[in-house]
C-alpha cells in the first residue's frame, strides 16, 4: 500500500495553473493514485471564450484523463473550478469561494505562472512574485493547512554555474520590486529592467527567483517546499508515454524542425540537455507533499528536479535523436525535408539563418504571390527565429545543480511509494523517451493520425526530388554563366565534354 497515495485521502487540495502543461498531469496522477481525495479546488479563469466549466470539461475528456476516469469514475463531481485571475488584487476570488476555501483547504499545490521569457517585467512580477505572496497571504489563514508546495524552475539561478538546493538572494528585495511596480511608469521599467535581471537571459527566470525568496519571507509560518524543475518536456509513463500538449520548451523546435521550418540552430552539441518528464516533477511534487506535511522539516526545503546529474544527455545526442525519428514517423505536409543542423559559431549561424530559413522562405512568398495568395512564410520564420534567439541561452550552457533533497527524500520513501511515485531518471533510456517524445507532439500537439505516414514519407520524396533538381538547375545555371565569361571555365569544359562521349 503507498503511504503517499494514502495521505491524500480525504484531503481537500488547491491547484494553481491546473490548466497549464503541469497542473493537468499533476491532477490526473492524484486522481489515479488517490481516487478517494475529497476534493480538488483549482484556481482558474475563463479563457477563449470558455467558461470554467467548459474548461474543466475538456481537460476531463482528453486522452490524458481516460484511466482516471476508470479509477474515478466520479472525477468531475471531485473537481470544484474557483473563478480567480492572478493579475488582479486578491486573486478576484469571490467571498464565497473563499470562505470555503479558507475553512477546507489542506494542501496547496502552487503551479501558475507566466513561463513566457518576454513579458515585460511589470507582468512578469504580478504573476510570478505578487501573486505568489498573495496566495500565502491566504494560505496563512487556513487553519487546516498541512503544506504549501511552490514550483519555481531550476533556472531561477542561471547566472550560477553549479547551483545547491539553497535560496540565493537576488540584488533588491522583492517586496520593494513590487511596491515600486506601482508607482513606475512602463518606458522606466523598460529601461531599469536589463539591470535588475542582470545576468539572467529574461524577466522570468529573474521573477522566478523573486518568487522564491518572497515563498522564503512569507512563508516561514507555514510548511512550506519548493520544487525546481529544469527543462519539463513529455512524459516518460505515466498515464502513456509521450504526451505533450503546448509547444514551450523543445516542443516548438521539434515541431518546427519535423516540419522542415528549422534547418540550423546555434547551439552546443555538448551542452547538458536537462530535460525531464513532466510524470517525473509530478511524482516529486506529490511525494514532496507529502514529506512536507508529515515530517515538517524546518528550514524550508528546496528539491531539484533535474536530469544532468543522474543520466546527462546532451543536445547533440538529442538532436541526433529526434531527426532519427523523424525518419520513421514523418511530420504532414513539410515545407522542406527535416535536416535541422547545429552550429557553434555566430558567422556560420548567421549564413545558414541567412541561406537555410530567411531565403527559402521568400522564395516561397514570391509563389504564394505569383499564384495569387496572400505571403505568410517571412513572417512565420521571422518569428520562429525570435523564438530560437530566446531558446539559445539555455541550449550553448551547462549547469549543475545538487540533488541532496531530492536524494534525501527518495530514501525516506517505501519500496513501493519509490516505485508508485518514482523521480528517479537515472533509469530513463533517452533514445526512448525522446521517440516518444516527438511521437507524442506529432499525434496530441499536431493532431495528425498515424495513417497519414506513407503519404507524409512521399511528400518528402517529392520534397527531395524538388530539392536536387533546383539544385541541379542552379548548379547548370552558374556554370553557363561561367563558361559565358570565363576562358578557363570554357577551357576545363572543352577538357571534360570528349569525356561524355566516350
Ligand atoms: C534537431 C532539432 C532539435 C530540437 C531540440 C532542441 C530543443 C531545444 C529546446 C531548448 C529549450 C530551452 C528551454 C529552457 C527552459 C527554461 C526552464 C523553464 O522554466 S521555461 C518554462 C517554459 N517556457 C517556455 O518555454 C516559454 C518559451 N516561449 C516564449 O517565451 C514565447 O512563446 C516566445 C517569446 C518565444 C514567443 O512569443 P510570441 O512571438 O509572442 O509568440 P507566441 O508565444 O504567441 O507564439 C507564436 C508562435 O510560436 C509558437 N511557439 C511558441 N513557443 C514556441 C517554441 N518554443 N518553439 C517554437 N514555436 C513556438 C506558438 O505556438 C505560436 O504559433 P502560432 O500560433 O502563431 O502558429
Ligand atoms: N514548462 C517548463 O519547462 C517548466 C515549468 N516550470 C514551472 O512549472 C509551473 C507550471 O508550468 P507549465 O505548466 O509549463 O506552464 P503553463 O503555461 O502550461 O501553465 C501556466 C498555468 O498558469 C495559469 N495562469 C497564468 N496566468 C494566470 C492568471 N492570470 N490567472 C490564473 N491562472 C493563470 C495558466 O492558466 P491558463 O490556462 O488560464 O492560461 C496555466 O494553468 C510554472 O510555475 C513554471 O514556472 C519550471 C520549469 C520548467
Amino acid at each position: 500500500m503507498s503511504m503517499i497515495a494514502a495521505f491524500y485521502d480525504n484531503k481537500s487540495i488547491l491547484i494553481t495553473g491546473a490548466t497549464g502543461f503541469l497542473g493537468k498531469v499533476l491532477m490526473e496522477k492524484l486522481f489515479r493514485t488517490s481516487p478517494d481525495l475529497k476534493v480538488v479546488y483549482i484556481l482558474v479563469r475563463p479563457k477563449a471564450g470558455q467558461t470554467l466549466q467548459q474548461r474543466v470539461f475538456q481537460i476531463l475528456n482528453s486522452k490524458l484523463f481516460e484511466k482516471v476516469k476508470e479509477v474515478c469514475p466520479k472525477v468531475h463531481e471531485k473537481i470544484k473550478p474557483i473563478y480567480a485571475d492572478l493579475n488582479q488584487k486578491d486573486l478576484a476570488i469571490s467571498k464565497e469561494d473563499m470562505k470555503e476555501l479558507l475553512s477546507s483547504v489542506n494542501i496547496i499545490f502552487h503551479c501558475a505562472a507566466t513561463v513566457r521569457f518576454d513579458d515585460p517585467l511589470r507582468h512578469a512580477v504580478q504573476l510570478n512574485v505578487t501573486a505568489t505572496q498573495q496566495l500565502l497571504h491566504i494560505a496563512s489563514q487556513m487553519p487546516k493547512l498541512e503544506a504549501f508546495i511552490h514550483i519555481s524552475t531550476a533556472y531561477s539561478n542561471c547566472n550560477l554555474k553549479h547551483i545547491d538546493e539553497v535560496i540565493y538572494p537576488c540584488s533588491v528585495e522583492p517586496k520593494k520590486i513590487i511596491q515600486s511596480m506601482e508607482w513606475l511608469d512602463d518606458a522606466i521599467i523598460d529601461e531599469i529592467t536589463p539591470k535588475l535581471i542582470a545576468g539572467r537571459p529574461n524577466t522570468y527566470t529573474y521573477t522566478k527567483a523573486l518568487g522564491e525568496m518572497i515563498v522564503q519571507e512569507e512563508g516561514s509560518n507555514l510548511n512550506v517546499a519548493i520544487i525546481r524543475p529544469s527543462i519539463v518536456g513529455a512524459t516518460w509513463q505515466e498515464p502513456f508515454p509521450g504526451w505533450v500538449d503546448n509547444l514551450n520548451g523543445p516542443s516548438g523546435l521539434i515541431v518546427a524542425a519535423g516540419k522542415g521550418f528549422l534547418r540550423s540552430i546555434k547551439a552546443t552539441p555538448m551542452a547538458v540537455a536537462d530535460l525531464i518528464p513532466v510524470d517525473t516533477v509530478v511524482n516529486l511534487t506529490l511525494a514532496v507533499g507529502w514529506y512536507t506535511a508529515v515530517h515538517r522539516p524546518k528550514p524550508t526545503l528546496i528539491y531539484h528536479c533535474t536530469s544532468g546529474t543522474t543520466n546527462p544527455c546532451n543536445w547533440g545526442k538529442m538532436g541526433l535523436q529526434v531527426l532519427a525519428t523523424f525518419e520513421k514517423i514523418p511530420f504532414e505536409r513539410a515545407f522542406r525535408r527535416p535536416n535541422a543542423d547545429f552550429t557553434t559559431n555566430y558567422f556560420t549561424a548567421s549564413y545558414w539563418n541567412a541561406v537555410s530559413h530567411r531565403a527559402p522562405a521568400i522564395i516561397y512568398d514570391f509563389y504564394l504571390r505569383l499564384t495569387g495568395r496572400e505571403p505568410r512564410m517571412t513572417k512565420l520564420m521571422d518569428r520562429l527565429l525570435r523564438t530560437i534567439s530566446m531558446l539559445e541561452y539555455f541550449i550553448n550552457r551547462s549547469w549543475e545543480w545538487s540533488t541532496y533533497n531530492t536524494e534525501m527524500l527518495m530514501s525516506e520513501m517505501s519500496p513501493e511509494d519509490q516505485r508508485v511515485f518514482n523521480f528517479d531518471v537515472s533509469q530513463l533510456n533517452w533514445l526512448e523517451y525522446i521517440e516518444n517524445y516527438v511521437l507524442g507532439v506529432k499525434k496530441y500537439i499536431l493532431k495528425e493520425d498515424m495513417a497519414g505516414i506513407p503519404e507524409a514519407k512521399q511528400h518528402l520524396k517529392r520534397l527531395r526530388n524538388i530539392h536536387y533538381l533546383f539544385n541541379t538547375a542552379l548548379f547548370l545555371i552558374i556554370w553557363c554563366l561561367l563558361i559565358a565569361r570565363s576562358q578557363m571555365a570554357r577551357n576545363m569544359w572543352f577538357f571534360i565534354s570528349p569525356l561524355y562521349n566516350l
